[in-house]
């Protein structure tokens, strides 16, 4: 049987974001929901991973251990609730950096993939962002918007064909896991 992957963007999804980056582990919020969405999910033989754009790196907002850190308290909270968190892939690089990994760009979709050997086409990546649809587009993932983070800003604007929307992440997990 295949193996059932979701591929999650973080600020935004997970956790609370901010238009002034999320610059330190105190800043590092989980939106309601979500970290139970992604154990529930867990638990039901789902990998969850996630690809996260961190410019804040590349402008200096904050380094890679504070980034680390907020991914070990996520991999903590899961694991506090049965479940795990699978890959986390984050790009380091900013806007003019011309890299393969920032979404739009799809690198870190397909990182993924190959790190777990499987095909992308159809796997859903959840974001709340038009690159985070963009990047999914590019390499024939399904598309699925939630309403967190800048959600409602994106509903405003076209959204790529086919895109699914939820409310959150919580919905999310209740739709794939009815
Ligand atoms: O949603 P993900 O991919 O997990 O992370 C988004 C963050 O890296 C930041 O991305 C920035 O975009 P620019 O990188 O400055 O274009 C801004 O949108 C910030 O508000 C946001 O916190
Ligand atoms: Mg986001
Ligand atoms: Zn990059």
């Amino acid at each position: 049987m295949d193996m059932k992957l979701l591929i999650l963007d973080r600020d935004g999804v997970i956790n609370h974001d901010s238009d002034a980056y999320i610059k330190s582990l105190e800043e590092w919020i989980p939106l309601p929901g979500a970290i139970e969405a992604i154990a529930r999910l867990s638990r039901a033989g789902w990998t969850v991973a996630v690809a996260t754009n961190q410019s804040g790196l590349a402008r200096g907002y904050y380094d890679l251990p504070t980034l680390e850190a907020m991914h070990a308290r996520l991999r903590q909270m899961v694991a506090e609730q049965g479940g795990e968190v699978g890959l986390i892939v984050h790009c380091p690089h900013g806007p003019d950096d011309g890299c393969d990994c920032r979404k739009p760009r799809p690198g870190m979709l397909k990182a993924i993939a190959a790190h777990y050997g499987l095909p992308l086409a159809g796997v859903w990546f959840v974001g709340d962002s038009s690159g985070d649809l963009e990047a999914a587009r590019a390499v024939d993932c399904q598309p699925v918007l939630v309403k967190t983070g800048k959600g409602q800003r994106t509903l405003a604007k076209t959204l790529p064909a086919g895109t699914l929307v939820f409310e959150d992440m919580a919905a999310v997990a209740d739709h794939l896991l009815s």
